[in-house]
């Protein structure tokens, strides 16, 4: 399902993270307000979308090569986005534009792990929408150390239905 064309990462606007309405922003990998997270930041690029993360020593498995659990969160949360993005694209939206960006939540989320993930190497995840419903996108992404293709996912997402806020714990994620 190819997106429209829009800026690409060297022309950087908003991430689709940024756009997120506030209570939806709190999530371990993407959430702009947990301070505790990974902060990814999704970009369009072209009909793909683009995130770029470095790993930090303590995300590993063994010395040397990455955890499965980060590289299934980058995957995770990248796809999350890419399919937020689609669906703000087929309502009418660009990027930038003052209505947040819907949020998904992950339905099912399948990664093969083709071989091991250097650390030390920023890790580039790639991702499409392979299939676009009305309240459902299946996404693919793929992530590189460097141009080794290192891991590849498969990922539903489903619109958060409107009933759906934040549960009890959201009171608390405040810190301090
Ligand atoms: C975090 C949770 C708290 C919520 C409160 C706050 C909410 C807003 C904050 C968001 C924050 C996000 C954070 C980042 C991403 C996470 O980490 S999300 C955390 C992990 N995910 C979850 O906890 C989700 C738990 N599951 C659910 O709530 C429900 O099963 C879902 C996913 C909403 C789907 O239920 P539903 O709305 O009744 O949807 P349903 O009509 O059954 O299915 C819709 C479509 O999805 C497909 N589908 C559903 N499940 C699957 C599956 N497992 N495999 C394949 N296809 C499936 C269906 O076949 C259907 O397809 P179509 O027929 O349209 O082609």
């Amino acid at each position: 399902m190819p997106m429209e064309p829009d800026a690409g990462p060297a022309h950087r606007g908003p991430a689709v993270q940024d756009r997120y309405p506030d209570d939806f922003a709190w999530c371990y990998g993407c959430g702009r307000h947990n301070p505790a997270g990974l902060h990814l930041k999704t970009y369009p690029d072209g009909d793909e979308t683009v995130t770029v993360f470095e790993p930090r020593p303590e995300h590993m498995a063994v010395p040397g090569f990455v955890y499965g659990g980060l590289i299934a969160s980058l995957i995770d949360c990248h796809s999350m986005a890419t399919a937020s993005l689609a669906l703000y694209r087929r309502d009418g939206h660009r990027l930038g534009d003052p209505e947040p960006v819907p949020r998904c939540v992950t339905a099912s989320l399948k990664v093969d792990y083709l071989r091991p993930t250097p650390l030390g190497v920023p890790l580039t995840v790639r991702g499409r929408v392979v299939e676009l419903g009305q309240r459902k996108a299946v996404v693919e992404s793929e992530l590189y150390a460097g141009e080794t293709l290192c891991a590849r996912g498969q990922v539903v997402a489903v619109l958060a239905p409107p009933a759906m806020t934040p549960g009890p714990a959201g009171a608390e994620r405040r810190p301090g």
